[in-house]
């Protein structure tokens, strides 16, 4: 079974504009509600490709409905730790006229360190090594940067596999405990290892470093300029595809979506980057955090085209 972690869920509201109009009154165009978070967003993306996942981690009880209710329609199974609090509510600002977006992330509930000690308990008694993790997303207030690496390392002790997609401190402290795979972008990369993110060659050396470490698989991506795929045995690069954008929001989750389901799946080092490639760029086609559809998922697989370097 795939569990993805989430520590800190959002409800992702996306306000649509033509153009920011700093300390003027700005008129949205449309606006629209998902239910977010870094491993949510996986969890959806797993459903749409096939695969059942557990959707776990911290959710505050005051707003779990929302969640709670729209991971039941979906039929994805969630069995999060529930704290007082509220859910954090983030902004997404979509710009027409400049095609950008802009994210206002909100910190979220307080997370005591007896209500971390009883999730994780609790979490380490659901997985067995026949499981896959991922770990993504930031985490609320009350719980340190070393978190991922603490359950990397308790997770590594039961033989549990473990994809990481973290940012700042709490990535660099989850890849010292040596994750099996590992999503950065190649800014979150920058803050592991000193590169030109510019030139792929400075990409690839720190895809590289990495495996040196014993890290299995590292996937970089980097947006629109498509991504690096550096393993043991291969390394592979594929440029981003020129699609019509309607939100960038989810996209790395999309495909560390592909990332696991091919991990699980047992498909080859080609065939798990091509997956991940195809279901990041089906994402960028929908608005909001609203989940691809596999057909397009399915078309986009046949365009990519991947080059082994
Ligand atoms: N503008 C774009 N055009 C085409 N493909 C894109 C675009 N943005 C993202 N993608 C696809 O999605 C993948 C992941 O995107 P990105 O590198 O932005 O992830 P990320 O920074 O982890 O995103 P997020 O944190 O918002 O989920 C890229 O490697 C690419 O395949
Ligand atoms: O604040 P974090 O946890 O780093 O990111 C949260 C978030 O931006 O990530 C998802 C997109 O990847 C969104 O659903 C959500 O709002």
């Amino acid at each position: 079974m795939i569990y993805t972690v989430t520590l800190n869920p959002a409800i992702d509201k996306t306000v649509v504009i033509d153009e920011y109009q700093r300390g003027k009154v700005n008129r949205s165009i449309n606006t629209r509600k998902d239910v977010g978070g870094k491993g949510i967003n996986v969890s959806k993306v797993l459903k749409v490709l096939g695969i059942d996942s557990v959707c776990t981690g911290i959710l505050g009880n005051e707003n779990s409905n929302f969640f709670l209710n729209y991971l039941e329609s979906l039929n994805i199974k969630s069995d999060f730790y529930l704290v007082s609090g509220e859910n954090r509510t983030n902004i997404k600002i979509v710009e027409k006229k400049h095609r950008t977006v802009t994210d206002i992330n909100d910190k979220g509930f307080i997370v005591t360190h007896e209500e971390l000690k009883k999730f994780i308990d609790y979490f380490l008694s659901l997985v067995d090594e026949r499981d896959l993790v991922v770990l993504s997303g930031s985490l609320p207030e009350g719980i340190k940067d070393s978190i991922y690496g603490d359950l990397i390392n308790l997770l590594k002790g039961k033989s549990v596999k473990v994809i990481l997609d973290a940012d700042n401190n709490s990535l660099i402290e989850g890849v010292e405990a040596i994750p099996y795979a590992i999503k950065p972008n190649v800014y979150e990369l920058k803050g592991l290892v000193d590169i030109d993110e510019k030139n792929i060659g400075s990409i690839v050396k720190a895809g590289r470093d990495l495996i040196n470490k014993g890290i299995e698989k590292v996937l970089i991506s980097s947006g629109r300029e498509g991504a690096v795929y550096v393993t043991a045995k291969n390394i592979y690069f594929s440029e981003g595809l020129e699609v019509p954008i309607e939100s960038t929001v989810g996209a790395g989750d999309a495909m560390v979506a592909g990332m696991a389901y091919g991990i699980e799946n047992g498909l080859s080092d080609y065939e798990v980057f091509k997956l991940a490639i195809a279901c990041g760029t089906a994402k960028v086609m929908t608005a909001g955090t609203e989940i691809p559809d596999i057909e397009r998922i399915k078309e986009i697989t046949s365009k990519i085209i991947v080059k082994p370097l």
